[in-house]
């Protein structure tokens, strides 16, 4: 008896009640990408045609898709399997951000509002730059604005080689990200000046400071490596991987989830550069994952790759490469384990900006044992609390089980 938790991070299914508060009412992320697809415009050398997620569309992806926003998205239409267990769920909390998504999955919704800099430039206080500077010895700072990854490298990249001034950027999330070259400014001195700044940030209630390394030569051909770090604020409660720490279980987190939980309770962590090497690991520790473990993966491509880039084509690709490897697991479980497979939140890259969308997200879950019906799930907490259930854990303070 064992549990697995695998966030496919932005695979939003649209339909969140509160999404016009955020700008993105109508958002849907899989939906949009159906549609995409559907209609021959996410066609590209490596797939085409409609959307195939015939493994996930067993395990009830569609079904799910419709309870969030009442229609089948073209291509999921398929029957679901009665071996599976579909649901969707809204999120409590008031972010659309990564920790605030993990941290509700985990049993711990967020219960204030994050600080957020202003989409100003300078976005970032005079006082906060001009200390960063003097602690982290820094010449100062390039970029200071509202930006997308990949786009302010380009701008900035080759600046930054000459001058040495690291580029400081934010986005709609509660986040102060720091990108650097790897070889000229050195991997481990960007980690000390993440480390600086993640002091100076914590007065100002901002929930991550990011660490966003590249490497290359020109601003033709830079490009962020998996060295990425995130430096996250504890979750503010106790969390099911707490829960199972406490109880000494044999615990494995898969890409960034050990950062996101600010290593609590995150047990043995192991990266992988991309999706599918995250799926590896992912089979790999299940294969040694003791009875009464729990296993918690991100899959992080599909929303830092594809949907802040704004790529359908990618996205889609990324979608239809998950769910090809979906029976190598299905494959691998025991009788008495749980899988449950969900999103954070939304970043539907058909959507305007670069930002993530509030959206509902899919709960997809095989147990041998279960016959209810998961439905619709006010709060992310629900799958904690069903995970804590099948552990047979203490149950948490938020969350109702299945
Ligand atoms: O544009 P990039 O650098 O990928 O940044 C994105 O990634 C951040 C953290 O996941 C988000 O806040 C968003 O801004
Ligand atoms: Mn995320
Ligand atoms: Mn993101």
């Amino acid at each position: 008896m064992r549990a697995l938790i695998l966030v496919m991070d932005s695979v939003g299914i649209g339909g969140a009640p509160d999404a016009q508060h955020y700008g993105d009412k109508g958002a849907d992320t899989v939906g949009h990408i159906a549609d995409a697809c559907a209609r021959g415009q996410a066609d590209s050398e490596v797939r085409e045609g409609p959307l195939r997620l015939p493994n996930l569309v067993a395990m009830g992806l569609g079904h799910a898709c419709r309870l969030a926003t009442g229609r089948i998205p073209p291509g999921l239409d398929d029957v679901a399997s009665e071996h599976f267990q579909f649901g969707c769920a809204t999120e409590m909390s008031r972010g659309k951000d990564t920790p605030s998504g993990h941290w509700e999955i985990a049993g711990v919704p967020v219960p204030f509002e994050w600080e957020y800099f202003p989409r100003t430039r300078p976005c970032f206080p005079g006082e906060l730059t001009e200390r960063l500077c003097a602690q982290a010895r820094l010449p100062g700072i390039l970029g200071n604005c509202h930006a997308s990854g990949t786009e302010i490298i380009a701008e900035f990249g080759e600046r930054h080689m000459q001058s040495g001034e690291p580029i400081c950027y934010t986005s709609a999330d509660s986040v102060f990200q720091i990108a650097a070259h790897e070889e000229a400014f050195g991997l481990e001195r960007l980690y000390e000046v993440c480390s600086i700044a993640r002091k100076l940030v914590d007065p100002l209630n901002i929930g991550r400071v990011i660490a966003r390394p590249f490497i290359g030569n020109s601003g033709r051909d830079f490009k962020r490596t998996s060295h990425r770090r995130d430096y996250s604020v504890p979750p503010p409660g106790r969390t099911i991987l707490d829960l199972a720490e406490s109880d000494h279980r044999d615990i494995v987190s898969i890409g960034k989830i050990d950062d996101i939980f600010a290593h609590r309770g995150t047990g043995r962590n192991i990266r992988g550069d991309g999706n599918n090497a995250l799926f590896d690991a992912t089979l790999k520790e299940l294969h040694g994952l003791a009875d009464g473990g729990l296993l918690f993966a991100n899959f992080v491509d599909f929303d830092t790759t594809y949907g802040h880039r704004r790529d359908v084509k990618g996205y889609a690709a990324a979608l239809e490469a998950f769910d090809a490897r979906v029976p190598e697991l299905l494959d691998r479980l025991r009788g008495d384990d749980l899988l449950i497979i969900t999103a954070d939140h939304g970043c539907d890259p058909s959507w305007s900006g670069t930002d993530h969308t509030r959206e509902q997200v899919p709960i997809l879950a095989v147990n041998a044992n279960w016959t209810t019906r998961i439905g619709h799930r006010t709060g992310f907490a629900d799958i904690a609390a069903s995970v804590a259930k099948h552990l047979e854990l203490p149950p948490l303070l938020h969350g109702a089980c299945f």
